[in-house]
């Protein structure tokens, strides 16, 4: 085995998906653990990796763990395979607030700690990850790591305390995003348009909105500007955003995802 994920819910799936559709690892060098039969038979189904209950199986199986249950169950899974955990392990905690010397301190021994904070879109190879690592991580087993987070989409090495605003910009934001496509959607609905029409039009148009500050590394303010013709209608929309407070609403919103993060 190459690589192992402790709990395999949404966010390993989708990195899951990534890491088998770049084929950085093949399916038979990947092992996840579930909790439930439920859990595991869909792991199973769905990604076609080799699949256990056994926690510890997957420690003494792969030399790279991710950690990829809830926060809350960091602590508890940690304890449980202790015994099976060596120096020459790996572990990548994907949680928000579980530090570095948080995870090094509850595996109980020496070993190389790396923290992710992807997002969702990694299932269709355009995720967002921000990483750090411990001092035990040489920059040739980062250049290694960076190899599986560039598999489902983009990475960032950033410093550890920028792990808490990675978590709201990058992790959290996918569901903003989503609540922002659905309301378009609706939009576009009361005027008439059908459903499935509509989801074309938002997630398209946020879609290409995104490429082109990416592409063309102009300010979205200027982008914005390029849009609103003088006494045209983009402009009232932006009238009316402003006085529902819509930048605040996104400010306030990415800043308290932070600020539970740094409570986890
Ligand atoms: N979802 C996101 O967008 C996102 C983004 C960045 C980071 N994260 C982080 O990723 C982690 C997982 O989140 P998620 O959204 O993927 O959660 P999730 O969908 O609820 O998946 C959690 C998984 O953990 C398994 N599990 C629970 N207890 C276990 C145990 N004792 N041993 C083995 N497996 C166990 C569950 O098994 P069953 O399937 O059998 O129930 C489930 O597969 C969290 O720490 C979260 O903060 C999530
Ligand atoms: N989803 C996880 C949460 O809601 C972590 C970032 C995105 O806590």
């Amino acid at each position: 085995m190459k690589i192992g994920f402790i709990g395999c819910g949404n966010m390993a799936s989708a990195m899951i998906g990534g890491i088998l559709r770049q084929g950085i690892f093949s399916k038979d060098e990947i092992i996840v653990s579930n909790l439930t039969d439920e859990g595991r038979a869909r792991s199973e189904k769905t990604l076609g990796v080799v699949t256990t209950l056994n926690n510890n199986e997957i420690v003494r199986s792969a030399k790279t763990v991710v950690l990829a249950v809830k926060p809350q169950f960091y602590e508890k899974v940690l304890t449980e395979v202790h015994d099976s955990l060596t120096t020459e392990h790996t572990i990548i905690g994907i949680a928000p607030g579980k530090t570095l010397a948080w995870l090094e301190e509850k595996a109980g021994l020496p070993l190389k700690v790396v923290r992710f904070m992807p997002n969702t879109p990694a299932q269709v190879g355009a995720g967002m990850t921000a990483v750090c690592t411990n001092d035990r991580v040489s920059e040739d087993e980062l250049a290694e790591i960076l190899k599986i987070t560039d598999s489902f989409g983009c990475t960032e090495v950033v410093p550890e305390r920028l792990m808490d605003a990675a978590g709201a910009v990058g992790g959290c934001s996918p569901a903003y995003v989503f609540m922002f496509i659905e309301a378009m959607a609706d939009a576009a609905v009361s005027q008439g348009m059908p459903r499935k029409q509509a989801y074309k039009f938002a997630s398209q148009t946020v879609l290409g909105s995104a490429k082109m500050v990416l592409e063309t590394g102009r300010h979205p303010g200027d982008l914005k500007d390029m849009v609103c013709s003088p006494a045209g209608t983009t402009i009232e929309g932006v009238r009316t955003l402003e006085k529902s407070g819509f930048r605040s609403a996104v400010f306030e919103a990415l800043t308290a995802a932070a600020e539970k993060g740094k409570k986890l």
